[in-house]
């Protein structure tokens, strides 16, 4: 097998570090390019924490692409700029792995649009942890017998998204098979507002931020005298990292974008 050729967008972050170590520590992944923010660093291996890796490191995403040759670029910065780097790496014919949130509906189909007609693969993973992927499809899985849910995502206080986009990938889940409803009771006020969180089609999404957390979630589904909680805790970046590792090989073998690992994960 050849190598896969990797570019990675946001080296230094929490996630960045966790996935410049499994391309090291993985004997078919290559890490060729690192864009960074700072125009500080020549090579990954400057990077303080970082492994001694050769790759050179470049402000400029659009040099960046255009100079070197790449099979996969992999996005771990925020909602904005991973919105910019995956048209950016669909435009010059790379296959973009992206862990930032934020796509709309109508976002989504553009992009598998271009991304079919150039024929790469693409993956936008809201959630690269593969508990929390089984957690969405058990939900889903409840959703047939419970009409009543509500999401809780619980994340640490340096995030910048709320609801997160696991919580609403959730939410769109149920929706694929919850009898819609209007929750709660019919008078329902709230006496501050956002007292009731989110409302997604009638089901309400709170958002709790705290320092000492990372990613969390439960849902729960109320019936007649019973309640069931599907929760989810990741409690470290390395969590994410068999579901980056497997989206960079999947994302290969696509000609298509996909949208949630659950459409990779059987
Ligand atoms: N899909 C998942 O499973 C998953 C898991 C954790 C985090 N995330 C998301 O991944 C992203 C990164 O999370 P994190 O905890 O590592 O955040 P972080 O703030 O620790 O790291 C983000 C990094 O991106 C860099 N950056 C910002 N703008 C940039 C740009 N224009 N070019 C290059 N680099 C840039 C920052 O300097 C920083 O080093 C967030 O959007 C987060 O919501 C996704
Ligand atoms: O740290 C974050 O930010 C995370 N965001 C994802 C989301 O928005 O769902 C989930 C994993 C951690």
């Amino acid at each position: 097998m050849n190598n896969i050729r990797i570019i990675i967008a946001g080296p230094r972050g929490n996630m960045g570090r966790e996935a410049c170590k499994l391309i090291h520590e993985t004997e078919y992944f290559e890490l060729v390019a690192a864009i960074d923010r700072k125009e500080e660093y020549t090579y990954v291996r400057d990077m303080e924490g970082l492994p001694a890796l050769d790759a050179p490191v470049y402000t400029d995403a659009e040099k960046c692409v255009q100079e070197v040759e790449a099979d996969v670029f992999l996005d771990l910065t925020n909602p904005e700029t991973g919105k910019k780097h995956i048209a950016l790496a669909l435009q010059y014919g790379l296959r973009p792995v992206i862990g930032t949130t934020g796509f709309t509906e109508e976002e989504i189909h553009e992009l598998r649009e271009k991304a079919e007609a150039a024929e790469l693969g693409a993956i936008i993973a809201p959630n690269f942890a593969i508990g929390a992927i089984l957690m969405m499809k058990f939900a889903k899985m409840a959703a047939h017998y419970f009409d009543d849910v509500e999401i809780i995502e619980l994340h640490h206080d340096r995030k910048l998204d709320a609801p997160s986009g696991t919580a609403l990938k959730t939410a769109e889940m149920i929706k694929e098979v919850r009898t819609a409803k209007v929750q709660g009771h019919p008078n329902e006020t709230e006496m501050l507002p956002g007292a009731r969180g989110a409302n997604v089609d009638g089901m309400h999404i709170h958002s709790v931020r705290l320092p000492g957390l990372v990613a969390h979630q439960q849902v729960i589904f109320g019936g007649d005298g019973q309640i069931l909680t599907v929760k989810h805790d990741s409690f470290n970046r390395g969590s994410f990292m068999s579901g980056v590792k497997l989206s960079i090989e999947q994302v290969m073998k696509l000609q298509t974008l996909v949208y949630g690992l659950e459409n990779i994960i059987e």
